[in-house]
């Protein structure tokens, strides 16, 4: 255990606490250990996250944690201890996943070689349709803090004959909304209405600048009742006939509205506004709601008339564990919805349960919402295929991130519940907890969804264009749930189909473009769904659309015919609503389109990106031709051109390639098919994706979509590299961290006369993202190597190991590779012994932020010369450094209480090299004073063994 960890050494500030949250935040201690150990974990998984691959170096993983070498390993070792990871033999040691399938019970989904050990899983029971005892029962809290509260609406809902009035009072978000909802679910499913009964909802916040407009919402009025009544017009009570009538925000109704309310609630009686003398009946079952003080803003004779009044608890004072199934039950409806199972990290789920959710349960959602929103993004862009969408900490908003950070009292009680282990969250296929309701409710819930997304997006911290880029993709999942779950068009009446095919193509010719047939029946469907409903944010809809005016004024130019064809008229939600659905499935004609082909070397490799791609994407167009080796180049080029020609008449193709010849083929497939081609070498399935949604959309032309997918190639190193000059790259999974030191470190390592021709350049590989290829390939032969924690895999390029570097001879290679072929003079980097055992000491202060840095660096080294001493040889220069650095490390991990390190050929040495270990042991402990006891055995074999080669 870790007592006095304080995170404040250069390398955590510089590399994660300030990078992720943007200040330096010390953290209290407690629990610190615990929390490095799920973060080692969690960068495990990132950066090696199947089963099958070769595992991370601890280097690599302290690095990437932003932590220090020896806390990484003494954590990854323990993290095999427990049976979490796998150690792989050899050197350097590399840990990975383990398979632990067992736990992994879900049908549908295979998942060979998951790593979890425990697979958190929506209540089988939720996936059957639930029965009207149970739909209450499952509200999360049924059984805890809401158990009084479920208790009372039973009753209220039982109630002879009509049941019961229920006010719900408690902060906003608190689950008001929910509880009515549910509650309306109950009464039907209990017999207690008739079938299809209503489910009318009003805000009185909505009207509060104009109660007159809210009483005649509320009550309708007779013509004539007011200036611009031209014909009289139900109001929602009498729509709610035989059904619930849901008054939200309750307290904004006037005082004369609420004495109307009287009448209603004790005799079943109204009044139309207007038409005073006539009293019409109705049978409404009325709940109301209020987030305000309900005993000082309604009228004592009001309050009095509802038997029931509930107040639902803030969500911050609810048990723990009710708190996390809130967030479990978010993550597994938001899988569902995407359709791919989501991974969490136990970080994410501490965060969750530990941040003032002064919003309350509402806030709770949107947190998960915006974290899945982000972590989507990640995965629509990563390559390959996986299995999952991971959702990491850095996912959740910066507030969050910073609550956590700053610890909270319920810390370890939350840690201890959640464990270390990830947890998976699987799409169930009936979504989760949708019990009891019919298809059409769930295509109001989509479009609620939708709506909610809608609105989180436009009040969150994301960037503009991730909003768009958002918006797009959930216009486009929104199209193909509601087609899921209403299977074909053969529900819907012709003519509403025929009216909307024939707005379709207004629009269309409007907008120049086309749509596919899907989008007919998803528009139909949406309408015929709605028809009972107004959306209930039209505002934030409204702002949506400010990046689609055009579709915006096209909808509004059509709107008269479909609403002449529907006989209904559409809100301002609706409209705009419309708008952003056509303008995120808006296609442009064959003939104006750019296609994207792919070609790679290997049996599979084009087409099983491809098939991924084409799978994030609602068309599914990317065609792909795979090369095995055993193909020539020629008969490649034959297949490429005649598979261009079979896309007829087309606008351009967008070729991405992987390497080699296969880069030269633009040129002669335009000469073979007479179509413009542009090629895009070191293909990823990110490059696919982005190519495949400009092509989809088709506003731009072949350059300027080479242009926009060269973007996904992010890296940042500008263009072009000077005259004459040659390149080193350092690498990291973090960026700005260690990439840079090592680039200043290796300039500084630099031969002078080297500095002035070989830049060194730090890369931000942005966990994990792919480098970019064009970059390297603008530059072709001019880099000289990569070298850093993470292989970029630059083809022609060779990587050098950051541990190569510091504790190898990787500086040596550097220098012969940069020498262009000729070895690099004597030993090490061509540098004197001194100087480079300067630099040394340089590196290791830079990384020990504090005084005592260089105590540990000056012990180190009076530790070398007093070992060369005795032995009576001097170490090589190679092996000097790196005794030093080691020495200093371990020198600090020891002194500021931390773990020991395990040497595994300990017993080896001891059996046949015990004098040197002897030697090691006297030398350190006379010259390092800092050492308040000897240094441990296994770290002084750690030392033998640098000095072994010798
Ligand atoms: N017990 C619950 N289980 C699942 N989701 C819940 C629960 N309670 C609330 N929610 C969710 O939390 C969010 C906020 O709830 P809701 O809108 O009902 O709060 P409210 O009290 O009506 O808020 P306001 O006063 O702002 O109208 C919704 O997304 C709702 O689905």
């Amino acid at each position: 255990m870790i007592n006095n960890v304080k995170y404040s050494s250069n390398m955590c500030k510089g590399n994660f606490w300030t990078e992720f949250f943007g200040q330096y935040i010390e953290f209290d201690a407690r629990g610190a250990a615990a929390l490095r150990k799920i973060k080692v974990l969690e960068m495990v998984r990132q950066i090696a996250p199947t089963v099958d691959s070769p595992g991370v170096t601890a280097d690599e993983v302290a690095e990437a944690a932003g932590i220090l070498r020896h806390n990484a390993s003494a954590d990854l070792n323990e993290l095999v201890r427990e049976g979490l990871l796998r150690k792989s033999g050899g050197r350097p040691v590399r840990f990975g996943l383990k398979s632990i399938a067992d736990d992994v019970r879900h049908t549908d989904t295979k998942f060979p070689d998951s790593q979890y050990r425990t697979v958190a899983r929506p209540d089988p029971a939720a996936e059957r349709p639930a029965s009207s005892e149970r739909l209450l029962d499952q509200v999360i809290g049924a059984k805890g803090s809401l158990r009084a509260a479920v208790e009372q609406l039973k009753a209220a809902v039982l109630y002879p004959p009509h049941g019961l009035p229920v006010l719900l009072l408690g902060p906003t978000g608190s689950g008001k909304s929910y509880l009515a909802e549910k509650m309306y679910f109950y009464a039907a499913k209990s017999g207690r209405l008739v079938p299809n009964a209503p489910f009318n909802v009003l805000n009185c916040a909505d009207y509060a600048a104009n109660p007159q407009l809210l009483l005649a919402q509320l009550f309708g009025y007779v013509k004539g009742a007011f200036t611009g009544a031209d014909q009289t017009t139900a109001g929602l009570v009498a729509q709610s006939d035989n059904g619930v009538l849901f008054l939200d925000e309750i307290h904004r109704l006037p005082p004369e509205g609420q004495e109307m309310l009287f009448l209603l609630m004790d005799r079943g009686v109204y009044r139309m506004l207007g038409d005073g003398a006539t009293q019409r009946r109705v049978s409404v079952r009325l709940i109301a709601a209020t987030s305000e003080d309900a005993r000082s803003l309604l009228l004592k004779t009001l309050l009095r008339r509802f038997p029931v009044v509930l107040t639902l608890p803030d969500v911050n004072a609810r048990p723990l564990e009710e708190r996390l199934a809130l967030i479990e039950y978010f993550l597994a409806e938001e899988a569902a919805r995407i359709g791919v199972p989501i991974s969490v990290s136990p970080l994410v789920l501490v965060a969750l349960m530990t941040f003032h959710a002064s919003g309350n349960v509402g806030e709770l959602h949107s947190a998960v919402l915006l974290g899945c929103a982000k972590a989507f993004l990640n995965y629509v862009a990563s390559a390959g295929k996986p299995e999952y969408m991971m959702l990491v900490v850095t996912h959740l908003s910066p507030q969050i991130q910073l609550e956590y950070l700053r610890g909270h009292q319920d810390s370890l009680k939350v840690e201890q519940l959640i464990g270390v282990e990830d947890r998976l969250y699987m799409p169930m296929p009936n979504g989760y907890g949708s019990g009891g309701q019919s298809p059409e409710q769930r295509k109001d819930d989509l479009y609620t969804d939708f709506n909610r997304r809608m609105s989180d997006y436009l009040g969150s911290s994301l960037e503009q264009d991730e909003v768009q880029r958002l918006i797009q993709i959930d216009a486009d999942y929104y199209l193909r749930r509601l087609l899921r779950h209403v299977k074909g068009a053969h529900t819907l009446p012709e003519r509403l189909l025929e009216v909307v095919a024939g707005f379709v193509e207004e629009a269309g010719k409007e907008l120049g473009c086309v749509f596919e047939p899907e989008v007919t029946t998803g528009i139909a469907l949406h309408l015929a769904s709605l028809s009972r409903t107004e959306p209930f944010d039209a505002e934030a809809m409204l702002e949506l659309t400010a990046h689609c005016s055009r579709e915006f004024g096209v909808v509004r130019q059509l709107s008269s015919r479909l609403e002449e064809g529907l006989e209904t008229r559409l809100t301002h939600g609706q409209t705009s609503f419309l708008a952003l659905f056509l303008a995120a499935h808006k296609r442009v004609a064959e003939t104006e389109r750019v296609k994207v082909l792919v070609i790679a070397h290997g049996d599979h490799t084009a087409t099983s990106m491809a098939e991924v791609a084409n799978e994030l994407l609602y068309e599914k167009k990317v065609k792909a031709i795979d090369m095995p080796l055993s193909q020539s180049l020629e008969s490649t080029l034959q297949i490429a051109a005649q598979r261009i020609k079979e896309m007829g008449k087309i606008k351009g193709v967008l070729l991405l390639v992987d390497m080699g010849s296969l880069t030269g083929f633009g040129a002669a497939l335009e000469r073979m098919t007479g179509i413009p081609v542009a090629v895009i070498p070191l293909v990823t399935t990110a490059a696919i994706v982005e190519a495949a949604r400009l092509a989809d959309n088709g506003q731009m032309k072949l350059a300027q979509m080479v242009e926009a997918v060269k973007q996904i190639y992010d890296f940042d190193i500008a263009f072009p590299l000077p005259e004459g000059k040659r390149l080193i790259i350092t690498t990291c999974l973090t960026g700005e961290g260690t990439a840079r030191k090592l680039a200043a470190f290796i300039n500084e390592a630099l031969p002078a006369d080297l500095r002035s021709t070989v830049l060194v350049q730090a890369v931000d590989l942005d966990n994990g993202s792919e480098i970019s290829g064009l970059y390297v390939e603008g530059w072709r032969g001019t880099v000289i190597a990569a070298v850093g924690t993470v292989n970029p895999h630059l083809p022609g390029v060779a990587f050098i190991g950051m541990d190569q570097i510091l504790f190898g001879s990787g500086m040596k290679t550097l220098l012969e590779l940069t020498a262009e072929g000729q070895p690099a003079a004597d030993d090490a980097d061509g540098l004197s012994k001194e100087e480079a055992i300067l630099l040394a000491s340089k590196f290791v202060t830079d990384y020990i932020d504090s005084k005592d840095g260089q105590l540990y660096v000056s012990g180190a080294i009076a530790a070398l010369e007093q070992l060369e001493q005795t032995v009576g040889s001097s170490l090589r220069t190679s092996l000097a450094v790196r005794w030093v650095i080691h020495l200093s490390f371990a020198l600090e991990r020891i002194v500021t209480g931390g773990s020991v390190m395990e040497c595994s050929e300990l017993d080896y040495l001891e059996q046949h090299h015990q004098l040197l270990l002897n030697t090691i042991q006297t030398a350190v402990s006379r010259t390092c004073h800092c050492l308040s006891e000897p240094l441990p055995r296994s770290e002084i074999g750690y030392l033998a063994l640098i000095v072994l080669p010798e």
